[in-house]
C-alpha cells in the first residue's frame, strides 16, 4: 500500500493537544486572521427560481468566485440520503477504509486518504476524504467506491443526476453572461464527456481549532464545484484581502468557480463583460466539538481537453493571459504544485 497516513479522524480520538505538524504558520492560522463577524459581507444567496437569477449569478461569479444556490431542484431527500450514506462509510472501522486507500504516488487518485496535494513545508490539515468519479460511465470505475454501507451507489448515482442538470444550468447563465450561447461553455468544457468528480471531506473534532485548517487556502482546479456542507460552520471565502465566513444556508448547494472557468476568460475582457470570472480563493476551518462534513462534486473538462481561453472572448484589447494546456497537465502542475 506504500507510506502509512494516520487517519485525522484516528489522530482525533487519541489526542489531547495538536500536534506541531498540525500548526498553521500564522498568517494561515483562523483565529488570527478571520476577518471579525457582524459587519462581514456575505456571500450571495441566489434563488434560481428568481426572474432575473442568471444575472444574479454573473455577477456573483465576478465579484465573488463563490455563491449560494436555494430552489435549485435537487430535491432534499437526494441530499439527505447523500450525507447518510457518506457518515456511514466513515464510521466504518479503521481497516475497512483502508481497503480504499488512494496512492497519489501511483496516480491513483480515486479512495480514501488523507493528503491530496504535496504539503508545504511539511504542514498537514484536519481532513480526511474520499474522492471517486460518479460520471460520465465511461470514467467510473465502481471498485474505487465504497461497497458499505448498502445504497452508498444509488444514493451517490441519483445525486449526480441532478448535479450534472445543476452544471448545464448555471454554466448557461455563466456564458450568456459574457455574451456568448447559452450552451458555449458547457461545449467548451467538454460537452457530456464533463467529469464528475465526488469527494467527501470529514473534519473531526480538533483539539486546537484556532491554530490549524481544515483544507489550506487554495482554488479548486475544476470548472465550478458544487458543494453540500452539512451544518458546521467551516468555509470561509477570501476577497478584497480578507477571510468571510461562508455562513451556512439550510436547503442551500455551496457553487466555488474554480480554475478551468479563469482560465477560459481574459482577465481584461472588455468586450463581453466588465470584468472577468474569478477562481475562488477558499479555506476551511474545524470545531472543536463537532464534525464538520462536505460533499462536493468537482466538475471537470475529460483530461485530454485542452483548456484555454474561449476562442470568441480573445480579440484586440483582451490577450490571453492564460495558455491553453490539457486538463491532465494542469492537473499534474496543480497538484505537485509546480510552476503554471
Ligand atoms: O469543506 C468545504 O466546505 C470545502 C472543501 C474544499 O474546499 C475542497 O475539498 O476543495
Ligand atoms: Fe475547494
Amino acid at each position: 500500500m506504500g507510506e502509512v497516513h494516520r487517519s485525522v479522524q484516528e489522530l482525533a480520538a487519541s489526542l489531547g493537544a495538536l500536534p506541531p505538524e498540525f500548526v498553521r504558520p500564522e498568517h494561515e492560522q483562523p483565529a488570527a486572521t478571520t476577518f471579525p463577524g457582524g459587519a462581514a459581507p456575505d456571500a450571495p444567496v441566489i434563488d434560481l427560481l428568481e426572474p432575473g437569477c442568471g444575472a444574479r449569478v454573473a455577477a456573483a461569479a465576478r465579484e465573488w468566485g463563490l455563491f449560494q444556490v436555494v430552489n435549485h431542484g435537487v430535491p432534499s431527500p437526494v441530499v439527505a440520503e447523500l450525507q447518510r450514506v457518506g457518515r456511514a462509510f466513515f464510521s466504518l472501522p479503521r481497516e475497512e477504509k483502508e481497503r480504499y486507500a488512494m496512492d497519489p504516488a501511483s496516480g491513483r487518485i480515486e479512495g480514501y486518504g488523507t493528503r491530496l496535494q504535496r504539503d508545504l513545508e511539511g504542514k498537514k490539515t484536519w481532513n480526511d476524504f474520499f474522492f471517486h468519479v460518479v460520471a460520465p460511465p465511461a470514467k467510473v470505475d465502481h471498485g474505487a467506491w465504497p461497497r458499505s454501507p448498502a445504497g452508498y451507489r444509488e444514493a451517490n448515482e441519483a445525486y449526480c443526476h441532478h448535479v450534472q442538470r445543476l452544471a448545464r444550468g448555471l454554466l448557461g447563465h455563466l456564458s450568456l453572461g459574457l455574451g456568448l450561447e447559452e450552451g458555449a461553455m458547457a461545449e467548451a468544457f467538454g460537452g457530456g464527456a464533463q467529469v464528475f468528480l465526488q469527494k467527501i471531506n470529514l473534519y473531526p473534532p480538533c483539539p486546537q481549532p484556532e491554530l490549524t485548517l481544515g483544507v489550506a487556502p487554495h482554488t479548486d482546479m475544476s470548472t465550478l464545484t458544487v458543494l453540500v456542507p452539512n451544518e458546521v460552520q467551516g468555509l470561509q471565502v477570501f476577497k478584497d484581502g480578507h477571510w468571510y465566513d461562508a455562513n451556512y444556508v439550510p436547503d442551500a448547494l455551496i457553487i466555488h468557480i474554480g480554475d478551468q472557468i479563469e482560465a477560459s476568460v481574459p482577465m481584461q475582457n472588455t468586450i463581453f463583460s466588465n470584468g472577468a470570472y474569478k477562481a475562488v480563493l477558499h479555506r476551511t476551518t474545524v470545531s472543536k466539538e463537532k464534525t464538520r462534513m462536505s460533499w462536493p462534486v468537482f466538475v471537470e473538462p475529460p483530461v485530454e481537453l485542452v483548456v484555454g481561453p474561449h476562442p470568441q472572448l480573445v480579440a484586440g484589447e483582451s490577450p490571453a493571459k492564460y495558455k491553453a494546456r490539457k486538463y491532465k497537465e494542469y492537473q499534474h502542475c496543480k497538484i505537485n504544485k509546480l510552476p503554471m
